[in-house]
């Protein structure tokens, strides 16, 4: 029985789609999600995203990283499962509701209210996480945020001057982090402009992340360095972030579908047709 994918990006963070609705599909685990992400013997992403019925939204939107890894949030993606809706979504995650609907702009998405308290984070021992006292070599005294999924943000001269291969997996592993954190490192270039550089927790260095973008610009604004509204540039390009009066983080950006396929999970050897 072979299993249709729809092959999509966000600004080159690129994803494997999956509808669950549609098909049955083998037990998403680990394996399933680092072979089907793996560049060279896989289809190859940054995260495999599966679609599934939900009770309390449109549908549900599981996130494995390509490490294996099920996690709450990502912003990139749920900008990509927005377009293939094709109308306004309300969309169930593990980090909770979030919504998405198509605009002028691409897609934008309402991705819930930031959460600071340093076991919202979550953190090892309580700290203050507006500016954690804790530096890895030069990266020093960053914001932690959690925007669905964790995000440490460290403020720069020059993102790309910062050896993200070496700091990023160091970072990302620390113990201050019982599970794991996604690592920005951000430079201010306007009131409205940021430059942004991400290793991505079980991802590594991708081209956009969106949920970076989102903690990022919350972290700046809450350090007063831009306004509620700014543009956030990454490597694959730029995404709209705007924190609006009710609190809700408000991202806008493209999506873009690659292309579609099947495969056969025998060839992954994994059991065709059992669902978790
Ligand atoms: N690596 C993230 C998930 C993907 C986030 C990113 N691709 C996005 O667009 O937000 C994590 O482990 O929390």
């Amino acid at each position: 029985m072979r299993i249709d994918f729809t092959k999509m990006h966000g600004l080159g963070n690129d994803f494997v789609v999956l509808d669950g609705r549609k098909q049955r599909l083998p037990a998403l685990d680990a394996a399933f999600a680092t072979a089907l992400a793996d560049r060279h013997t896989g289809i190859g992403c940054d995260q495999l995203i599966v679609l599934e019925p939900s009770e309390h939204g449109d549908f549900r939107m599981r996130i494995f990283n390509a490490d294996g890894s099920e996690v709450e949030a990502c912003g990139n993606a749920t900008r990509a499962v927005g377009l293939l809706h094709g109308r306004p979504a309300r969309i169930e995650t593990l980090g909770g509701m979030i919504s998405a609907s198509p605009c002028d702009g691409g897609i934008s998405v309402e991705m819930g209210k930031p959460r600071f308290d340093w076991d919202a984070i979550p953190l090892a021992y309580a700290m203050d996480t507006h500016t954690m006292p804790l530096a890895w070599e030069g990266l020093a005294s960053p914001v932690a945020v959690n925007v669905g999924n964790p995000h440490v943000i460290f403020f720069v001269d020059d993102p790309y001057a910062i050896d993200m291969e070496r700091l990023g997996p160091l970072i990302e592993t620390d113990p201050v982090f019982p599970e794991r954190v996604n690592v920005n490192v951000a430079g201010i270039t306007a009131r409205d402009a940021i430059t942004l550089r991400v290793w991505e927790r079980g991802a590594g260095l991708t081209r956009a992340c969106g949920t970076g973008a989102c903690a990022t610009a919350i972290g700046a604004m809450t350090r007063g360095l831009v306004d509620r509204k700014v543009t956030v540039t990454l490597p694959g390009g730029p995404l709209q972030i705007e924190w609006r009066e009710d609190g809700e983080i408000v991202m806008t950006g493209p999506a873009t579908e690659s292309f579609r396929g099947n495969f056969d999970p025998a060839d992954y050897g994994l059991a065709a047709g059992s669902t978790d």
